[in-house]
């Protein structure tokens, strides 16, 4: 655990892999934190510098007053490579880690070198069913939509072959007693489209989606690989929204493949 101070708000991080490697960034989901990166990471190959934090209102990090913006997320991920000394990186963010990781390297395109997108979009949802979200969890909290939440986040396949971590998964949103980081967050997602932006980011990007993700579907994700300069779109067969967590040797791989492509390293 490493706990630095980036854009005035404190974020937990954890730095693994070989100092001097390429560096690749990760930035978790809504409602987790990350952890989710555990089984990726474990599956990436040596000679990676793998930086991974959660998000502001997430996991261990501090969670300003709400609401957010994607543009707050964004400085938060370039205050966190000035924390830990890092020029350039690649950002491979899942779901809001996913636009937090574009809005990122179209705001500083001299620090993210490229993108890996995943189970994402340019724009996510619609505001009214943002705004309902933040409404029922400011309410109720998040205990009563963490079922549905999980039934999106993991395949019927996997929460059958693995029930205590599908528990342990839906335990981390439900245990979520300060609703802060979530509902800002959902504000971040109501607030931005950023369609008529993409068309800037010239940076490499890898677009990935579970092939049955009813959050953000693959159609989404196809789009959006369609709107970058320099995209490429693949899915992960039989996965829902968090591939990571259900195919994280397949992700490693892909993510690992992409950063040596893009860094020569
Ligand atoms: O929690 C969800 O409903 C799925 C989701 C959409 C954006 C995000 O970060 O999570």
């Amino acid at each position: 655990m490493q706990v630095v101070e980036a854009n005035g708000t404190y974020l937990n991080s954890r730095r693994d892999g070989t100092r001097g490697g390429p560096t690749v960034v990760f930035a978790n989901a809504l409602g987790t934190d990350l952890r989710l990166w555990d089984g990726t990471v474990a599956a990436l190959p040596p000679g990676l510098d793998v930086l991974r934090y959660d998000t502001r209102g997430h996991g261990l990090s501090g969670a300003p007053e709400p609401p957010y913006a994607m543009a707050d997320h964004a400085r938060d991920l370039i205050g966190l490579l000035d924390a830990h000394g890092i020029d350039k990186a690649v950002v491979c963010g899942i779901s809001i880690g996913g636009m937090i990781a574009l809005q990122a390297a179209l705001d500083a395109p001299e620090r993210i070198v490229g993108v890996v997108a995943m189970d994402t979009g340019h724009k996510i949802g619609s505001a009214d069913g943002w705004q309902q979200r933040i409404d029922s969890v400011l309410a109720e909290g998040l205990g009563k939509l963490a079922d549905s939440i999980v039934l999106g986040w993991l395949s019927e396949g996997y929460r059958r072959d693995n029930p205590g971590a599908a528990q342990a998964w839906r335990h981390m949103i439900a245990r979520t007693p300060d609703p802060r980081g979530y509902t800002g967050s959902c504000a971040a997602l109501r607030d931005t489209d950023l369609t008529p932006r993409l068309s800037e980011l010239r940076q490499p990007a890898l677009v990935l989606c579970g092939s049955d993700d009813p959050s953000t579907p693959p159609d989404l994700n196809r789009a959006l690989a369609g709107l970058l300069a320099n995209a490429r779109y693949r899915e992960i067969a039989d996965t829902k929204h968090l591939p990571c967590i259900e195919k994280p040797h397949e992700v490693a791989g892909l993510i690992a493949a992409f950063v040596q492509e893009t860094t020569g390293g």
